[in-house]
């Protein structure tokens, strides 16, 4: 029989499209359809690196003056590196931080109000890929399209300001900055405003879109067994994200295994989306990466997933595809980019493939390649 004891509700399993949802902070143990299987199941090797030293990740300061090349090597060695110096005031990065947490604190019910409808986008609920496991994820997320507002009135009837005027003003500023980073990318290729129509510095970068995730790790009772977010690659040009004092983002380096991303003081990890992969031809492909849980410690992140004006379409730039290679990729935009993505997860980027006998090596031409292609 249902307890009928005040706030018995709280341990009331609630549902989201057909999975039950918890008040994370509830459960003591770990539910079964928490518990995935050993890390390995993704695939890959688990774990940092064997014995050996491991290499970290870039560090870019972009006051260098060769920061254009720096990032050029981390993009082509990792798909991914931290910035600093790069004139987000820590006061914004801390607001962000705040007005996420405050979010993520409301009670699973008064969440629920600004749920993501099922075919939506924006809203509340555990990550979009989430339908692609059998396993539940560690996390709870808040996908932003545009404007808070509607989502921000269900939240907090009376007092959803703040959380808007926050969100706008890191939105801007973020547009501001991957914008910059998108431009010193390109310019490491030697892509210039003539190849390219991407928006400028001269409109601000504004025409650009872009989505802002907001990510919650509860402290887990058995993080061995559950992972925060699976493996997966952002369907972006580039993904700026914020992480809090407490690590946990991991990215997959070929030969090496998962390499965790250290919090960097005041630092923000860039990660190479599958637009980038696309339009470098794969010389800076997208990085695999994943999120795991603690024991202890409440992880939140804020990834800022930028793209291009939804309908340009993006193909690899001739000017990157050398004498004796061959575009890897049919032209795509980034709306149907996410329309695939969605539908296929991991095949996507392979879906948008060109069957070109082509090797996924930057294109050298080699008849012995089997992969799916695009009709
Ligand atoms: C613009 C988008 C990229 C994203 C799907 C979305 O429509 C909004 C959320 C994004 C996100 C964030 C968490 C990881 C991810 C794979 C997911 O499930 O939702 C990405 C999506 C993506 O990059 O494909
Ligand atoms: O929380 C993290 O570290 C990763 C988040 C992420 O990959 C995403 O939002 O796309
Ligand atoms: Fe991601």
């Amino acid at each position: 029989m249902p307890a009928r004891l005040p706030g018995a509700f709280k341990f009331n399993p609630l549902r989201l499209h057909g999975k039950q949802l918890h008040d994370f902070c509830t459960l003591k143990e770990l539910p079964e359809t928490y518990a995935w299987e050993p890390v390995d199941c993704h695939g890959h090797h688990s774990g940092d690196c064997g014995t050996t030293r491991v290499e970290p990740v870039p560090v870019v300061d972009l006051y260098d003056p060769n920061a254009e090349r720096l990032i050029g090597h981390a993009c082509k060695t990792w798909g991914a590196f931290q910035i600093i110096n790069h004139e987000i005031p820590r006061r914004l990065l801390d607001d962000v931080e705040s007005a996420s947490r405050r979010l993520f604190s409301l009670p699973l019910r008064q969440k629920l109000r600004a749920a993501r409808d099922p075919d939506g986008v924006t809203g509340y609920g555990p990550a979009p890929i989430s339908s692609f496991f059998s396993k539940q994820m560690w996390s709870e997320g808040f996908t932003i399209f545009g404007s808070p507002l509607e989502h921000a009135r269900q939240l907090w009837p009376s007092n959803y300001m703040r959380f808007c005027d926050i969100i706008e003003e890191y939105s801007r500023e973020m547009q501001r900055l991957a914008g910059k980073l998108v431009w010193l990318m390109l310019g490491s290729l030697g892509i210039t405003k003539e190849d390219i129509q991407l928006p400028g510095p001269e409109a601000g970068y504004r025409e650009a879109s872009a989505a802002l995730q907001l990510n919650s790790y509860p402290a887990c009772p058995d993080p061995d067994r559950a992972v925060g977010l699976a493996a997966h690659t952002d369907s972006t040009l580039i993904t700026i994200l914020h992480q809090n004092g407490t690590g946990g983002l991991q990215l997959f380096r070929e030969g090496c295994g998962w390499v965790t991303v250290p919090p960097l003081a005041g630092g923000l990890v860039i990660n190479v989306g599958d637009l980038l992969h696309i339009l470098s031809n794969g010389l800076y492909p997208s990085v695999l990466h994943r999120a795991m849980v603690n024991r202890t410690r409440h992880r939140l992140s804020v990834a800022y997933l930028y793209g291009p004006p939804r309908d340009v379409l993006i193909s690899p730039v001739s000017k990157v595809v050398e004498p004796g290679r061959v575009p890897l990729y049919r032209p795509v935009s980034w709306s149907e980019y996410l329309g695939i993505k969605a539908k296929h997860f991991r095949n996507a980027l392979s879906l948008v493939r060109l069957c070109s006998h082509a090797h996924a090596n930057g294109g050298v031409i080699d008849a012995n390649v089997s992969d799916s292609c695009a009709r």
